[in-house]
């Protein structure tokens, strides 16, 4: 069989995006010959530091680029003005809606061998929402008000809750292989907040039952928690989450908190995801406070790699990523900073290199 050749777009961005994008391009050329992969990369622009010297956070070559001519990509992240800045807006947010990227997947696990196991993921709905950013601030009564729309979509809604639902399926088809799991059965956790927003969350709420009511989820379990109770529940008793299904905010908080859980931001990967592409993106920002020391966690970009492989039907080459980080985090003795060590970025790449 010939290999298949895949073109990257990598979007470093800004602070530690550039220092862990390139372990994601790294760990992709050190993939054995064995699994029939080639890779060519091309680098692209997006973030603070590109809006600067451009004007465009988000260039529209970068968009055109990725359209045209990639497979999938990596993104790393990005710094926003810490003052507010005429013309700035997020290039990631902009990127999930320009690409239709409708669904951010976000696994957050321990190792097999922790004391106290996690495996759970979760799917984030990526384009609108309270993301739709619709804001304005007008002068009223009593002094300034500010406004944001919350925009639910039946649409959107019904896709996201069909990704969580395939998600929990395909989990439960790995288990019955035999894979050793904390589960034994597929769970799908709708969260939202329709007791206080009953027709935005309510009407995510509704579809997503109705999607999840299909056949082809006839085996999965579908549950139901409030976000903020889900929070609690989710610190008390995090193996008990398979599959959380959430609007594009919740999810976004959820996740970051759900890192805390496995030991660091540095770990927990993510994939925003379309029909037919893919984006791996670790769900940590650009933190400015350990910028250009060398000390930020690849993990999360290595992880992410390997998510964006699985989304391209790369499942075996994604396998033996995780495999060589889950080796590193065992053994436990090349960690950085964040996870209790003392080793560079570099040397927690080498080290999972050495282990592909
Ligand atoms: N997707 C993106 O591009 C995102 C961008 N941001 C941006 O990032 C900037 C900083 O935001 P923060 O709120 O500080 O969040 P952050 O995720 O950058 O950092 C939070 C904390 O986690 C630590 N951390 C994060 N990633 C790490 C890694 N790989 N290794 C070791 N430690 C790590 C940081 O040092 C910091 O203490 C802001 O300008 C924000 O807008 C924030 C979140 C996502
Ligand atoms: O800072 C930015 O530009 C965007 C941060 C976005 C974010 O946290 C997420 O939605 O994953």
């Amino acid at each position: 069989m010939a290999a298949r050749t895949l073109r990257i777009g990598l979007i470093p961005g800004d602070g530690i995006g550039r220092e862990v994008i390139p372990a994601g391009r790294r760990i992709l050329e050190a993939l054995p010959a064995s699994f029939k992969l080639k890779f060519s990369f091309v680098d692209l622009d997006a973030g603070f530091e590109t809006f600067k010297q451009t004007g465009a956070a988000l260039p529209d070559k970068t968009v055109d680029t990725l359209k045209n001519e990639c497979d999938g990509a990596l993104f790393g992240a990005v710094s926003s003005p810490s003052v507010k800045t005429e013309g700035y807006s997020s290039p990631i947010v902009a990127l999930r809606k320009r690409l239709a990227l409708y669904a951010n997947v976000r696994p957050v696990r321990t190792v097999a061998t922790a004391k106290s196991p996690v495996d759970l993921v979760i799917v984030r709905e990526n384009t609108e929402d309270l993301y739709v950013k619709e804001e304005k601030t007008y002068d009223g009564p009593d002094g300034k008000v500010a406004e944001a729309i919350k925009r639910i979509t039946e649409k959107a809604s019904f896709n996201i809750a069909q990704m969580a639902g395939d998600i929990a399926v395909r989990r439960q088809r790995v288990r019955d292989s035999g894979a050793p799991s904390i589960h034994k059965q597929p769970l799908v956790t709708v969260t939202h907040k329709s007791n206080v927003l009953s027709q935005t969350d309510g009407l995510f709420r509704e579809t997503a039952r109705k999607a999840l009511a299909q056949d082809a989820y006839k085996n999965v379990k579908v549950e139901e928690q409030i976000v903020d109770s889900m929070v609690y529940k989710l610190f008390r008793q995090p193996s008990d989450y398979d599959v959380i299904v959430a609007p594009n905010l919740y999810g976004d908080i959820l996740s970051d908190g759900a890192a805390a859980l496995v030991g660091s931001l540095g770990l927990v990967p993510s994939a925003n995801v379309g029909k037919g592409f893919a984006i791996g993106e670790p769900c940590h920002g650009s933190a400015p406070d350990i910028e250009g020391k060398g000390i930020a966690n690849p993990i999360a970009t290595l992880r992410s790699t390997a998510l964006m492989l699985e989304f391209m039907n790369e499942e075996a080459a994604a396998a033996a990523i995780y495999a060589a980080v889950d080796a590193n985090l065992e053994e436990g003795k090349l960690l950085t900073p964040d996870m209790g060590g003392s080793a560079k970025t570099d040397e927690v790449v080498e080290d999972i290199l050495k282990r592909l």
